[in-house]
């Protein structure tokens, strides 16, 4: 059995899921400025990794995203514990508090949650956007106008929902079954989705900071 990398002691990891489009990136954003989140999105760190000169993963990444597929954990895991210790390096917490990682889209298939649990940090729960699928293909849709992103269309947009609900589904239940979710309904307002983030994870015991 490996030690994980990060204490729970010294860490907070809240592992922030839903739907593509559900919104995890425009509330993670508020997350951060009102309760002192780093914000580590896993698509984020992969779209970065994929046109980094020299990374060995450039085009299994972007062929994985375009087809909406998980990418081999190893891959991601690494990705994220070192962005990590990078932040706890760079902007360490405030002197007596823990630091807090929002990480955003992430685990998004059973294996990644047991293998970054176990060699990364456990998290403390699981936030999750509920949100129709008609609702979020639109707002994916608007937003593939601007993004430039290559999954923002269509085609992809349908395989992401595929991969979500056969293989991301069963992490959000896994942890259900464990009482660890703030489920949250988040086909209203940005602003009635933020309201009730908050009051879901302060019912947790996460103040704001
Ligand atoms: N509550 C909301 N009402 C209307 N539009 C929203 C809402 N939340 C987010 N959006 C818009 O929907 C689009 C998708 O939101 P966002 O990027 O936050 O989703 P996401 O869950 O992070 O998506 P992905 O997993 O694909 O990265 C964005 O253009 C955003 O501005
Ligand atoms: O843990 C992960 C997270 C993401 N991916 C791949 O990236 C895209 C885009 O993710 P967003 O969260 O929408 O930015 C996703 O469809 C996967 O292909 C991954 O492989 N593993």
């Amino acid at each position: 059995m490996s030690t994980p990398r990060f204490s729970t002691n010294d860490v907070t990891v809240v592992f922030f899921l839903g739907g593509p489009g559900s919104g995890k990136g425009t509330q993670s954003a508020n997350l951060v400025k009102d309760y002192g989140f780093v914000h580590l999105s896993a698509g984020d760190l992969l779209r970065a990794e994929q046109v980094r000169e020299g990374s060995q993963y450039g085009e299994l990444i972007r062929e994985y995203i375009r087809e909406g597929k998980i990418v081999p954990m190893e891959v991601t895991v690494a990705l994220l514990s070192n962005a990590m210790a990078d932040s706890l390096a760079t902007s360490p917490p405030p002197a007596g508090t823990k630091a807090r990682f929002l990480i955003d889209g992430f685990p998004r298939k059973l294996d990644q949650a047991v293998f970054f649990e176990a060699t990364v940090c456990p998290s403390e729960l699981v936030l999750f956007l509920d949100c129709p699928e008609d609702v979020m293909e639109a707002r994916l849709l608007k937003r593939g106008e601007t993004s430039g992103r290559d999954d923002d269309n269509a085609a992809s947009i349908r395989k992401r929902f595929h991969t979500f609900v056969e293989t991301s589904m069963p992490v959000v239940d896994d942890f259900k079954k464990k009482d660890k979710v703030v489920w949250v309904k988040a086909d209203s307002s940005v602003e009635q989705v933020y309201e009730e983030v908050k009051a879901g994870i302060e019912a947790r015991g996460l103040q704001a900071r």
